[in-house]
């Protein structure tokens, strides 16, 4: 009990039961709750992992940006595809993640990441997204799988040189699986993480107590799903074409063959895959259902920028990224929509390397330390009327030019392990935004209100609830 105690200068924070500590939480709620008792630095313990809570965003940025608080926690490579736990970007740490990260990062770049002839791919997807919506005829339907689908087809494109149809039966199994993962998940569901030794109990019981089958089962569909995409880059391997970010790595996987202390692993590459699969599509399929809900829940914008985008794009071709400066509101839009619907309540998890020190505070070796980004973005210091969704905030005094936000803004964390697809994520956001506000009026079917904003928390990642929405063409 004495070992377990809070150290000393630790941040403040509740009370903890001896070894168990406190049940996480991944709500947005709780965590206002603690900074209003306790301040901008708050601590808290579950199982065998101290937490540190970041509530202030200059302390946030200052400590991101530190090496000491580079790394990812272990648990996170529990899942890993890779057979020696140490490879990809997600999850690894130290010089496998420098490496890896590096690799990814060139390699999106010289796929197009940031530069305008993504655009066209970006657009081909908008498309398809138009005519699958289309294909509705106004019937009112949940947020439609091709949310997910034209999300994955860009990364997916990149990455594997994979492109699915929006209706194929490919992507079901993946997406029936997180469905089934995600109305089985509760806050027990993390608990084995954060207290390993339940994970010796008998797996029917650990089924039973934390739904551990539809987790699993994602991921031998994923491991499934990647080794026969990088089995079949292998076999059709041509040095001289090399198509996509995993031919370049197998290219630099042969290179340096014989060369026993590389980096260029095929456990590794088999992670960058599936890390690249997850954080790439599912990101870009949630924040495209808040476009929805926003779109259907504030028409009067919706309106306005189908009038900006009436004025300079004639109908029959789609938005670009030239026309950015002459949309201001969609950008706005878009980057209000990442700020208001704060879809990571939390930025991913860091753990300290080494003893260190946060606002005077002492802060332990292995500690995990995690930004309030929901806070963050809802902080009166930061933001005026900070839970009124108000686009115009990031427009100038005479509403003609974006302005990016300043400070206050944490949508993708901070510091070394940034967002590697922020630039990505943002170019499909004002695109698949402008295409749906190009071509459609959304609104709420009858009888749903959109006032009541209902939201689903799923360990942290803030979704608006299935709202039947009607996606009626406009003429
Ligand atoms: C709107 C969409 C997205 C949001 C809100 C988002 C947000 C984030 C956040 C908050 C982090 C953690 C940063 C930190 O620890 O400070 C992260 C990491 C990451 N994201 Fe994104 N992301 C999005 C889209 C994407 C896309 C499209 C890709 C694909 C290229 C991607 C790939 C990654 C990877 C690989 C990491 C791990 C970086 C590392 O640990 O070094 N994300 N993202």
């Amino acid at each position: 009990v004495l070992r377990d105690r809070r150290p000393r200068n630790c941040p403040p924070g509740q009370v903890e039961i001896p070894f168990f500590g406190r049940l996480p939480f991944f709500d947005e709620k709780t965590a206002e709750r603690l900074r209003t008792t306790y301040g901008d630095v708050v601590s808290c313990r579950t199982g065998s992992f101290r937490t540190v809570m970041l509530f202030d965003y200059h302390t946030a940025k200052e400590v991101m940006a530190r090496p000491e608080f580079s790394d990812r926690p272990n648990f996170f490579s529990s899942f890993s595809l890779d057979d020696q736990k140490t490879g990809g970007v997600f999850s690894s740490n130290g010089v496998h993640w420098q490496h890896d990260r590096r690799f990814v990062l060139r390699n999106l770049r010289n796929l197009g990441m940031g530069r305008s002839y993504l655009e066209e791919a970006i657009n081909i997807e908008a498309k398809a997204l138009v005519e699958d919506l289309k294909k509705y005829g106004g019937e009112a339907i949940n947020y439609p799988d091709s949310f997910r689908t034209v999300a994955l087809n860009i990364i997916w494109q990149m990455v594997a040189s994979t492109r699915y149809d929006l209706r194929s039966r490919e992507v079901e199994t993946i997406y029936r699986l997180t469905k089934d993962f995600q109305n089985n998940f509760s806050v027990l569901s993390f608990l084995p993480a954060f207290i390993p030794a339940l994970n010796r109990l008998p797996k029917f019981f650990k089924n039973c107590l934390f739904g551990d089958d539809g987790l699993m089962n994602f991921v031998d569909e994923m491991r499934k799903v990647v080794n026969e995409t990088v089995d079949k880059h292998l076999e059709d391997y041509d040095p001289d074409n090399p198509r996509d970010l995993i031919d370049e790595y197998i290219k630099d996987m042969k290179e340096s063959e014989g060369d026993d202390s590389s980096l260029f692993r095929r456990g590794a590459l088999n992670q960058i895959v599936s890390d690249l699969f997850g954080a790439g599509s599912d990101t870009v399929n949630y924040q495209l259902k808040w476009v929805a809900y926003l779109l259907a829940r504030y028409p009067e914008y919706a309106t306005r920028m189908q009038q900006q985008i009436d004025a300079v794009v004639p109908r029959d071709r789609m938005v670009s990224l030239d026309d950015k400066p002459s949309l201001p509101l969609v950008e706005a839009f878009t980057v209000e929509m990442l700020r208001y619907s704060s879809m990571l309540v939390f930025n991913v998890q860091r753990s300290a390397t080494r003893d260190a020190n946060i606002s005077g505070y002492f802060i332990p070796k292995g500690t995990m330390v995690v930004i309030a980004n929901y806070s963050i973005h809802h902080d009166p210091r930061y933001w005026d009327d900070p839970h009124k969704f108000y686009p115009e905030r990031f427009l100038d005094d005479s509403a003609t030019k974006y302005t990016a936000p300043k400070q206050g803004f944490f949508a993708f964390g901070s510091g070394r392990r940034q967002c590697v697809g922020e630039l990505l994520a943002r170019m499909e956001l004002f695109l698949f935004t402008a295409a749906i506000v190009q071509h459609f009026d959304v609104r709420p079917a009858d009888g749903v209100d959109l006032s009541q904003e209902v939201i689903v928390n799923l360990g942290g990642l803030r979704a608006p609830a299935d709202n039947k929405l009607i996606y009626r063409p406009r003429n």
